[in-house]
C-alpha cells in the first residue's frame, strides 16, 4: 500500500511513525512527482496557512485538488481538516484549501485561552470506547454539507457537542491529533478506507 504524508511542515514525522505501526510504510511528499506515486495523503497538523502557502510554491494544490476531485482517499488531521474544508472561517484571507469536504470549519476555535487541551471523543465507525483527543489550536466544525457524516463530537467541558471528526466519502477529517497520542485507531480505519478504495 502507498500512502503519502504531505510533508510541507507540520507533525509530519509522528503521522509517519503512526503509519508504519499500523504497518504501511508511507513516504513524505513534497513534489508534484512524488503525489503521482501514491494512492492515498495524510495532511498533518501544524500550520494550515504555512501549509497552503507552501502548497502553492511547491506547485501542489492544484495536483491535490485533482485528486481529491478524481477520488484518492485523504485523511487531515488539525491543519489537514482545515487543509480539507471548502469554506475555513477565521483564515488568512489569502488561505487556499485542497477543498474536498463540503463544511465549514473555524480555525483556532476553542479559544486563545485554551490553545491545547484534552478531552474524550466517542467516533462513529471506530470501536474500543472513547478517543482521548489530544486538541491544539484546533479547529471545530460548525456546518456541514448533506453529503457529509458526523463522525465525532467533543462528550463533555465546555466544547461538549461541537464536531471533531467528519468523514465525506473517501476523506476524513479530526480536529484532534491521534499521531501524538498513540492511539493507531484512526490511522487503521484510514489504511482500511484506503484498501476499500483500491
Ligand atoms: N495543531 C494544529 O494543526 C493547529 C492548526 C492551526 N491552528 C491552523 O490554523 O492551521
Amino acid at each position: 500500500m502507498n500512502i503519502g504524508v504531505l510533508a510541507l511542515q507540520g507533525d509530519v514525522r509522528e503521522h509517519l511513525s503512526a503509519l508504519a505501526e499500523s504497518d504501511v510504510l508511507a513516504r513524505p511528499i513534497r513534489r508534484p512527482e512524488e503525489l503521482a506515486d501514491v494512492e492515498a495523503l495524510v495532511i498533518p497538523g501544524g500550520e494550515s496557512t504555512a501549509i497552503s502557502n507552501l502548497a502553492v510554491s511547491f506547485g501542489l494544490l492544484d495536483p491535490i485538488r485533482k485528486r481529491i476531485a478524481d477520488g484518492m482517499p485523504v485523511y487531515g488531521s488539525c491543519a489537514g481538516m482545515i487543509m480539507l474544508a471548502t469554506t475555513v472561517l477565521d483564515g488568512r484571507p489569502d488561505q487556499e484549501s485542497f477543498q474536498g469536504i463540503e463544511m465549514t470549519v473555524r480555525r483556532n476555535a476553542f479559544g486563545r485561552q485554551v490553545n491545547s487541551f484534552e478531552a474524550a471523543v466517542a467516533i462513529d465507525d471506530i470501536s474500543g470506547g472513547d478517543f482521548h483527543a489530544v486538541f491544539i489550536r484546533a479547529p471545530w466544525v460548525e456546518e456541514v454539507g448533506d453529503d457529509v457524516r458526523v463522525l465525532g463530537r467533543v462528550k463533555d467541558g465546555p466544547a461538549a457537542g461541537r464536531i471533531v471528526a467528519v468523514r465525506q466519502g473517501n476523506l476524513l477529517a479530526t480536529a484532534f491529533h491521534p499521531e501524538l497520542a498513540g492511539d493507531l485507531r484512526v490511522h487503521r480505519y484510514f489504511v482500511e478506507m484506503v484498501r476499500q478504495a483500491a
